[in-house]
């Protein structure tokens, strides 16, 4: 059977938050939130954490003003369509497509993203890493979860997050619902981390994604629960080995800037069904 051609499409995921790549490098395609919905929905579409949309940013019709115009430009989207900031395994995953596709050589390459420019080094290893800029706290809150009360920070990476250092089974946590939280402190809705320390060199995690729910890890979550971590050792710089549910990055936090390194895999390639990309 032979469908009418669409969009091509990529999949890949960095420690097993996936991602529908997009290539638009001219800014063509009409990426609309019920498009990414289609996208990301595991029954009716591809399924993915978010949608990842490779476009020039001299194409692109809102890029921030800090973007030069001849790099590659990370348009992010989360699984219920909403754009977000930043997305730290994205970039990654971003990163290994461009190399993989010859858009770049591999090593060091710059990405633009909504948060800034995010320098990423891809190594022959498979890992990629990528550095994040400050995680700056700005200011503490709380959530429950599980009849259990949590404090934590809240670290800006360029996207919200409250990161909570906490002494209870992981495992038993409910994520399935948005964790409550203070809409003073996080206007614009916010990334939930619940870290727990193993030792003085790693720490189990687990996230509630703004915009997707549960998911298996979260980049810019796990440099925000490090520096949760950290703070509870009394330290605000430092490096730790996070452990999500699916994978192991590592962290390392110092006073100008965050790094982090991970694996960054594309599974596979394709083309969208034209008619059911128009439908969606
Ligand atoms: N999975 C990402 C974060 C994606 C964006 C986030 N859900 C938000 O809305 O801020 C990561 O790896 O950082």
């Amino acid at each position: 059977m032979q469908s009418s051609q669409g969009p091509v499409f990529f999949k890949g995921h960095g420690t097993e938050n996936d991602f529908v790549i997009l290539p638009d490098p001219d800014g063509e395609l009409k990426l609309t939130d019920s498009r990414v919905q289609a996208l990301c929905d595991r029954r009716r579409g591809l399924g993915a954490d978010g949608v990842l949309r490779v476009v020039r940013s001299a194409a692109l019709e809102d890029a921030p003003p800090d973007i030069p115009g001849d790099v590659w430009f990370m348009d992010y989207r989360n699984a219920d369509g909403s754009i977000a900031e930043m997305c730290g395994n994205g970039v990654r995953v971003f990163a290994r497509y461009l190399v993989e596709a010859g858009l770049a050589a591999p090593g060091e390459l710059p990405v633009g993203t909504r948060a800034g420019m995010r320098p990423v080094i891809t190594r022959p290893d498979g890992r990629v890493t990528v550095d994040m800029g400050p995680a700056t706290i700005f200011g503490e809150s709380a959530t429950e979860v599980s009849g259990h009360r949590f404090t934590g920070v809240a670290v800006d990476l360029g996207n919200p997050h409250l990161a909570c250092a906490i002494d209870v089974d992981l495992d038993a946590l409910d994520l399935t619902a948005v964790p409550p939280h203070d809409a003073t402190v996080f206007p614009n809705g916010v990334n939930v981390e619940f870290v727990r320390r193993i030792d003085s060199a790693q720490v189990r995690m687990r996230v509630h994604e703004r915009g997707v729910g549960e998911t298996r890890s979260c980049g810019t979550g796990t440099v925000a629960a490090t520096v949760a971590a950290l703070r509870a050792d009394g330290r605000t710089t430092g490096h730790r080995v996070v452990h999500i549910p699916g994978g192991t990055v590592e962290v390392e936090v110092t006073d100008t800037t965050s790094t982090l390194t991970g694996p960054a895999v594309l599974v596979a390639e394709g083309r969208l069904d034209a008619e059911w990309w128009q439908h969606a």
